[in-house]
């Protein structure tokens, strides 16, 4: 077996991965869940690769901590050698670690696509046929995330009530901007948080998800956004998205804009860029969800529209994504849900969104036999209804098996 200490580093040359047949790949358990989840999703994983290559490739799989089992073994929530770990080795896969609410210490999630720079959550939402869904043709659903991973109120720059910090930021604020101070209502007990969205964060991301749409023949592209209410960053993010579609992409205005359309050049068919305002996004992936391909989003908007998008196709159980840095190579690959705590331990949870984020990464990696195998095999378990709870709660006629279990079953249908 393939080991960290055998195998070899990705690199990244001339824009390309170059990916050795037994890559070291870093991975996080994860917090909650974590463990239980991630059992099963590097069993899964392995047999794949072994089923797709007969042993001429293997992952040389590395642990690195984050996390509480980071802090119980050495202190440090998020040590330095799991960031240059990610660093040395470009592509990783991590279970969900958990962020306290109010207090205590920062997402770790969030620091680590923010430390590592990657600038794109790339979640993709399909429905897989027998799922159980809450609407009525969750088949319709056929859309990919691109949600702006690096800026907005993740950024963490926030005023605590009451704290010197923010009695300074106050006194700041109300000296230089006096008018715009009298808008904050209740100045005595107010707590602030800035929202950071610039032109270069929102040019990289909708070029990401524009070339997307190119690379895999979709027919639109929408920037979602609540512009209307904050002009200068969410209303920015739409101006600077169509910009962007014009000026890299030579996209041209469509009736006047500010829709605008471009002839994919690898496939001649039309690609509309178009926007729509995040709350009307909520209502539309319910209503119209067809009409949709592509989603360009900032951070917040993507978070919640992430959750909502996952629940109509069957829920958290199977909604994978990954964290991606298209310059450099680095790519950390995760889980759309979080740890779930109050079934950590009891080998009960769908470990799918983190078996599915494998599969993105295998297939990011051009191991590509190997994640059809994981998606023959997950239709394969499902088909035959051998599923987990979240799933066989819904289902009529289902065999509920455990986390690892479900693993077993989609090595065994692939
Ligand atoms: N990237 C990351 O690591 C993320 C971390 N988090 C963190 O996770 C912690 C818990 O967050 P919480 O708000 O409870 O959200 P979670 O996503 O962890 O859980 C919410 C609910 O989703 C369902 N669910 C979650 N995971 C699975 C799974 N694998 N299979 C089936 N169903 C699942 C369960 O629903 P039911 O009760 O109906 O069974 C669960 O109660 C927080 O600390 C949060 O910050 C959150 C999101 C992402
Ligand atoms: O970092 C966290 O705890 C939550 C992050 C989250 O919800 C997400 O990235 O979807
Ligand atoms: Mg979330």
């Amino acid at each position: 077996m393939a080991t960290a200490a055998t195998g070899q580093p990705i690199t990244m040359q001339d824009g390309q991965l170059q990916v050795p047949s037994t890559p070291v790949i870093p991975f996080i358990e994860g917090d909650g869940t974590g463990p239980d989840i991630w059992r099963a999703s590097q069993a899964t994983l392995d047999a794949a690769v072994e089923k797709a290559y007969g042993g001429e490739k293997q992952i040389a799989w590395m642990e690195v901590l984050a996390g509480e089992k980071a802090f119980n073994e050495t202190g440090e929530w998020l040590p330095d050698a799991t960031l240059d770990a990610f660093r040395q080795y470009l592509v990783g896969i991590k279970g969900p670690l958990t962020t306290p609410v109010g207090g205590g210490i920062r997402s770790l999630n969030v620091a680590l696509r923010q430390i590592l720079d990657l600038y794109t959550c790339l979640r993709p939402v399909q429905y897989f046929s027998g799922v159980p869904s809450p609407v009525k043709q969750p088949e319709l659903t056929d859309m990919v995330i691109f949600r702006e991973n690096s800026e907005d109120i993740y950024a963490g720059i926030e005023f605590e009530h009451g704290s010197d910090d923010c009695e300074k930021f106050k006194k700041l604020f109300e000296e230089n901007f006096a008018e715009r101070f009298k808008k904050v209502r209740f100045p005595g007990t107010t707590g602030f948080g800035i929202k950071p969205v610039s032109q270069e964060g929102t040019a990289r991301l909708v070029k990401a998800s524009i070339q997307y749409a190119i690379d895999n023949d979709k027919p639109s592209v929408t920037l979602v956004h609540k512009g209307n209410i904050m002009k200068f960053t969410e209303g920015a993010f739409r101006d600077w998205g169509y910009e962007c579609a014009k000026n890299d992409f030579g996209a041209t205005e469509l009736d006047g804009g500010p829709w605008c359309t471009l002839k994919n050049p690898k496939t001649g068919n039309e690609i509309v860029i178009k926007d729509v305002i995040a709350d009307a996004m909520l209502q539309q992936i319910l209503t119209r969800p067809a009409e949709y391909s592509v989603l360009a989003t900032l951070n917040l908007n993507g978070d919640y529209i992430s959750d909502a998008l996952a629940a109509c196709v069957g829920g958290i159980g199977i909604a994978p994504g990954g964290n991606i840095n298209y310059d450099t190579g680095h790519a950390i690959f995760e889980a759309t849900h979080g740890t779930a705590p109050k079934y950590a331990g009891k080998d009960q949870v769908n470990p799918g969104s983190v078996i599915l984020s494998g599969e993105m990464m295998l297939r990011h990696l051009g191991w590509t036999e190997a994640a059809d195998l994981i998606i023959k095999g997950l239709n394969g378990a499902i088909g035959a209804k051998t599923v987990t709870y979240d799933f066989e709660r819904q289902m009529e006629g289902a065999t509920l098996v455990k986390c690892s279990e479900f693993g077993q079953a989609i090595v065994k249908h692939m």
